[in-house]
């Protein structure tokens, strides 16, 4: 009996699209890399649904390295919930001059990181644990920027993410539409938290289906 994981890995690897050279420059063949390890052990190992193989690049991977426009120079990045590595592994990706700290809980989605990590030969340092735990918030050290995809709500987020939050550092959330509409109820729940700021901003217009919206806020002096 053939395997089932066999079908899995035999899905087409999907063809960056124009636009990827363009967001990844000299880093596009990595994006590719990454974009096979997702479609390959990413599905076999269940961090990637196989559904997701044929929109890898737009859904994920550009989607993700849409956040790269609202990022300072040279930031102190920490990915919270990166899960199989977004959006951290592609802002990196995009954004060389960034110090990027991937954090993630779960195991097997950690091994994923480390060998996507190993196999780019990336700089990147990964962090296992909850954000909310003292012993992520020691390992990490300072952070400029704290990004997250599809992690929590954006009040219960800010909460995790309390010790990462000193004052000036900025939350940047990867949102869909309705969660970007939602945000202006959230503001005065925010402002409660110590953040302040909040606005949403659409990023990566220009890359089509990949274009998204980010909601910005900073922490607040204490
Ligand atoms: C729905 S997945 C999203 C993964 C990735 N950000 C993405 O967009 O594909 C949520 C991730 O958040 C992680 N997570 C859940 N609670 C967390 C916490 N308290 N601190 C850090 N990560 C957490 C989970 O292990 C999981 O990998």
């Amino acid at each position: 009996m053939s395997d089932p994981s066999d079908e899995i890995r035999d899905q087409p690897v999907p063809e960056p699209p124009p636009s990827a050279s363009r967001v990844f420059g000299a880093a596009v063949g990595a994006a590719e890399r990454y974009v096979a390890m997702l479609a390959g052990d990413g599905v076999v190992r269940g961090l990637i649904g196989p559904r997701e193989v044929p929109r890898l690049w737009d859904r994920h991977v550009l989607n993700s390295a849409a956040l790269a426009e609202a990022v300072p120079e040279g930031a102190r990045v920490v990915d919270v919930g990166s899960g199989a590595g977004l959006p951290g592994i592609p802002l990196g990706l995009a954004r060389p001059d960034l110090s990027l700290t991937l954090v993630e809980p779960m195991a097997r989605r950690v091994e994923f990181l480390q060998d996507v990590v190993t196999a780019l030969g990336a700089p990147w340092r990964i962090v296992r644990g909850r954000a909310e735990e003292r012993s992520v918030v020691r390992a990490v050290g300072p952070v400029d920027v704290v990004t997250a995809r599809a992690v929590a709500p954006l009040p219960r987020l800010v909460g995790w993410c309390r010790g990462l939050l000193t004052p000036g550092t900025q939350l940047i959330a990867l949102v869909g539409a309705r969660a970007a509409a939602e945000v202006p109820g959230l503001v005065p729940e925010l402002e409660a938290a110590g953040m302040r700021d909040v606005r949403t901003r659409a990023v990566g217009v220009e890359l089509g289906a990949a274009a998204t919206t980010v909601v910005v806020m900073t922490r607040a002096a204490r």
